[in-house]
């Protein structure tokens, strides 16, 4: 097929959301353990698996000769008005052959019987939209991604909607695929049940200008009334996993908008319509109740003067010919003309049928607040707020969705809510739903993209903030008392970032309630709150690509993606700003989350390397002359000290300005010299007294703990100073240390990766640490004496490194790696550490043990708001087992 070259051109009118290339990082362990849920999910073939390239490596590529492609990639919904694509991009999985690992596993029962030993495959689902008339560009987007062969030659790609039939033989001719057609209306529902199943931010209300996120109930879904808005309108009623029945439609639907618009106004696209409509008056074309009773209300049937009475009625009885209408107020009219009558229409089917909840897709909604809320407002009038408009932040997505699923062997079902996590990548706030072209094919194209659209910066506008939305002041039948500029530009309007499956994700297993644990302590919906961590996070913004510069040589190319990157994180502050819902409900850690996800998209992949090195290095020095001190204490007076010791390390945060200032005024010894002398009880929260109770120092005597999770934040003093000598008092009195670290680096959090190095350095001082790792399969060349012999079982209390799955300085617990969760299931203590990890998150998190939760905080605002107290105030709050 020829690709035409001047698609490439094109290409800042085009959005790539879509654009972010494997980079080959994933949050996936090397060899991860998922639960089975489907037998039709593909599974890898391991045999003839061969070490590519240098044995020695730490992590070799692993071939796998005899593993297939036979995943079919595709799917497709060919509307009347747009194609819309899912697809599935594998991203390469490392397979590590990790001794240490493999090890761990075998002697901790870590792999339970319920799991399998393959690994899940896990990738990407991409969402990508074309105009249907523009057939050609999305045969080239999917011949230039190679998507067509997925499987061998006889490819076939399942496909729903009209086109299906229509296109199938110009499929065959320029890709050499079938189409498989799959019904519509299945396919529908199926993305519909999909989406409010497994996608946690999915369907919102949206009412005069206010978008808010529903918690579906899985138990309580059905049923429900599907309205998908596309050229024409179908009415499903649903009442589970493939049982419905479609119940009405209205062919005045997307296409007569587009269509009858176009023609009125001469708009060249959709979206120019759509805005129009943002500065347009339909009283000029509109009769309203006014018009007909002499600008008097008629109130014994309680409509307004300012009510419309006709649709379009103003055009019959003036004199005017269409010029001497204003596009603008045509649109308008148009919009709530169709949008009310939908809105209408699907209430009284709802009624009929007695059903409460009814669900809006397709693509005529365009994430647009004014047919959001014209539709809202429809259902909420007739309804006498009886029944509740909800919409799908995929709303055109459901039906290429459903074909997609269709494919048995995929296995997507809507049980891996927790294994899903969305990414926004970088084309995300400029161009957001714009229709695709081309994917951008590496990094270097992207950066040029970046470059070019500042330098353009007129025909893509990254979003700037605006002062808290207002309302579209849609009341009653009433004309928008304001429009323009509250309603902001479509340009990005759809935010349907790119699905990552991660197989090896599971929901920690010591969450007291895992339905309502919510990991954000602050919900950034507040104004406010939202300001002021924009601005803490675009501050810390010139530092941190400095530090990231730094660590990729300070080259420039290095400073080429530096630039980038800032410019592609500030576009997503800005527009997270104008719309805080864009990417789903929005919380701190989400923000924090972003930045790093943003980093790695230019390929920094560990912006603090030489800040960690150094101060692990600087805290190693000292660390000898910290346990002799301990071990000179009595063991009360010892937990007191070590507890100072973990809240006074965790001082080392790079990710906190006032930290950062601090460590320009004395060497890392020094400040962590000062920061324990500050150490006085009472902290902010102390509840170690409680703690200590537990620890046996009280009156009762309760049992030892058999196993501690400890959640470890900062590389150098906060992990070597603080957390280490914790661990090492915990196996000294015979409780098991799992120290869980991030998968990913984040800021300069220390990771999983780094630890076993850490720890083997300071076992070189330490008979505990050296017996607890050598017993945990740490000390890789102990290990190996071990495995030869395995008679000479050491007797010591282990202590294991496990990652946490996540590259983040906070952690949802809802989606940790497999390893953490089978590990977890014999721990009975939990301990949090860190600003990130036990404030930010998890804060207010109720755990089925003992938990405690140990921090410096190191933000003026946040210890004021949460524990009315000041910047380097700690937290120590201990719960025991809820
Ligand atoms: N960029 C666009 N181009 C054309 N129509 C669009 C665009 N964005 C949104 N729409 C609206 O979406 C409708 C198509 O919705 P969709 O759910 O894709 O239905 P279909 O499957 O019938 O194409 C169009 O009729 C139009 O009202
Ligand atoms: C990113 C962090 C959560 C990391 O803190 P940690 O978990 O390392 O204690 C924290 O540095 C933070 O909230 N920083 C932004 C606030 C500030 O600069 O004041
Ligand atoms: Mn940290």
């Amino acid at each position: 097929m020829n690709i035409n070259e001047d698609t490439k051109k094109n290409i800042t009118e085009k959005s790539i959301t879509e654009g972010e290339e494997d980079t080959g990082k994933e949050m996936v362990p090397p060899v991860a353990n998922s639960i089975h849920r489907s037998s039709s999910r593909p599974q890898l073939d391991l045999s003839g698996a061969a070490i590519q390239g240098n044995f020695e490596e730490r992590d070799p590529t692993i071939l796998l000769p005899n593993q297939s492609d036979d995943i079919s990639h595709l799917a497709l919904d060919i509307g009347g008005s747009l194609i819309k694509l899912v697809y599935f991009s594998r991203h390469e999985d490392r397979l590590v052959n990790d001794k240490r690992k493999k090890s761990m596993k075998e002697r901790f029962g870590v792999s339970n019987g319920s799991r399998r030993s393959f690994p899940i495959l896990g990738g990407r689902l991409h969402f990508v939209k074309f105009e249907t008339a523009k057939i050609n560009e999305c045969l080239e987007f999917i011949h230039s991604k190679q998507l067509h062969r997925g499987d061998n030659d006889n490819a076939v790609i399942k496909a729903t909607g009209g086109g299906a039939y229509k296109f199938a033989d110009l499929f065959k001719e320029k890709l050499g695929v079938s189409i498989e057609k799959e019904d519509e209306m299945d396919c529908l529902v199926a993305g519909a049940n999909f989406l409010l199943k497994a996608i946690r931010h999915e369907a919102f209300t949206h009412k005069e200008g206010h978008k808010e996120f529903v918690q579906i109930d899985h138990n309580d879904l059905y049923p429900y009334l599907l309205v998908n808005i596309g050229s024409g309108v179908s009415m499903i009623k649903v009442d589970g996993d493939g049982k419905f029945q479609r119940v009405s439609g209205t062919n005045v639907g997307g296409g007569t908008y587009w269509g009858l618009g176009r023609l009125l106004t001469k708009c060249k696209s959709f979206d120019e319509l759509l805005e129009l409509s943002q500065r347009g008056d339909n009283s000029s074309v509109d009769m309203l109740v006014g018009d007909i009773y002499g600008g008097l209300d008629y109130s014994k049937i309680g409509l307004s003067a300012s009510t419309i009475a006709s649709s379009f009625g103003k055009a019959i009885s003036e004199n005017k010919e269409i010029e001497d209408y204003r596009p603008e107020d045509i649109s308008l009219s148009l919009l709530r003309m169709i949008s009310y009558n939908i809105g209408q229409i699907s209430y009284l089917t709802a009624l009929q049928l007695g059903i409460k909840r009814i669900f809006f897709g397709g693509f005529f909604i365009r994430g647009h607040a004014y047919t959001m809320d014209t539709i809202s407002f429809a259902i909420q009038f007739w309804s006498k707020g009886g029944a509740q408009a909800m919409f799908l932040r995929h709303e055109g997505f459901l039906g290429a969705l459903g074909a997609f699923m269709s494919y048995e062997k995929h296995g997507l079902d809507d049980l891996m809510v927790h294994q899903l996590v969305e990414r926004f990548p970088m084309g995300a706030p400029y161009t957001g739903g714009k229709i695709h072209g081309p994917p951008l094919g590496d990094l270097n194209e992207k950066i040029s993209w970046m470059e070019k659209f500042v330098r353009k910066g007129t025909k893509i506008t990254a979003p700037v903030p605006i002062s808290s939305p207002r309302t579209t002041g849609l009341g009653g039948f009433e004309a928008p008392s304001s429009k323009g500029d509250t309603l902001r530009s479509d340009e990005s309007n759809l935010n349907v970032g790119v699905l990552h499956l991660v197989p090896s994700l599971e929901v920690f297993p010591l969450l007291a309630d895992p339905k309502t644990y919510e990991p954000n302590t602050i919900d950034l919906a507040e104004p406010n709150e939202l300001q002021y961590w924009f601005t803490v996070l675009s501050e810390h913004l010139p530092d941190l690509v400095d530090k990231a510069v730094a660590s990729e040589g300070g080259t420039d190319d290095a400073r080429r993606r530096g630039d980038a990157f800032a410019r592609a994180f500030s576009a997503h502050l800005a527009r997270l700003m104008e719309e805080p819902a864009a990417y789903g409900k929005l919380g701190l850690a989400n923000l924090l989350e972003l930045r790093e996800e943003c980093l790695r998209e230019f390929n920094f992949f560990d912006a603090y390397s030489t800040i960690k090195q150094r101060e692990n290095e600087a805290s190693l020095a000292v660390l000898p002359d910290l346990l002799m001190e301990l071990d000179s204490m009595s063991e009360e007076t010892r937990l007191l000290t070590l507890i100072e010791g973990v809240l006074a390390a965790n001082i080392f945060d790079w990710g906190s300005r006032a930290c950062v200032d601090l460590y320009h005024k004395g060497t890392i010894i020094e400040i962590y010299r000062m920061s324990r002398k500050k150490m006085q009880r009472p902290w902010r929260v102390d509840d170690f007294d409680a703690f200590k109770e537990r620890m046996g120092f009280g009156d009762t005597k309760p049992p030892r703990h058999k196993r501690a999770l400890l959640f470890v934040d900062n590389a150098g003093a906060d992990v070597v100073l603080g957390m280490l000598p914790l661990a090492r008092e915990l196996l000294r009195r015979g409780t098991e240390v799992v120290l869980v670290a991030n998968s990913l680096p984040a800021l300069n959090d220390v990771t999983a990766m780094e630890l076993p190095e850490i720890v083997a350095e300071a076992a070189k001082h330490c008979d505990i640490l050296r017996g607890a790792a050598e017993a945990g399969g740490l000390l890789m060349d102990a290990m190996i004496s071990v495995q030869d012999s395995p008679r000479e079982k050491s007797s010591s209390t282990p202590l294991m490194v496990v990652e946490n799955g996540c590259g983040s300085p906070c952690i949802d617990l809802r989606q940790v790696s497999s390893d953490l969760a089978a590990l977890a299931k014999d721990a009975d203590l939990v301990i949090l550490e860190g600003m990130g990890r036990s404030l930010h998150t998890n804060y207010n998190a109720r755990f089925v043990c003992d938990a405690l939760k140990l921090a410096m905080v190191k933000n003026q605002r946040l210890a004021e708001k949460l524990i009315k107290g000041n910047i380097y105030d700690c937290v120590c709050r201990y719960e025991p087992a809820s």
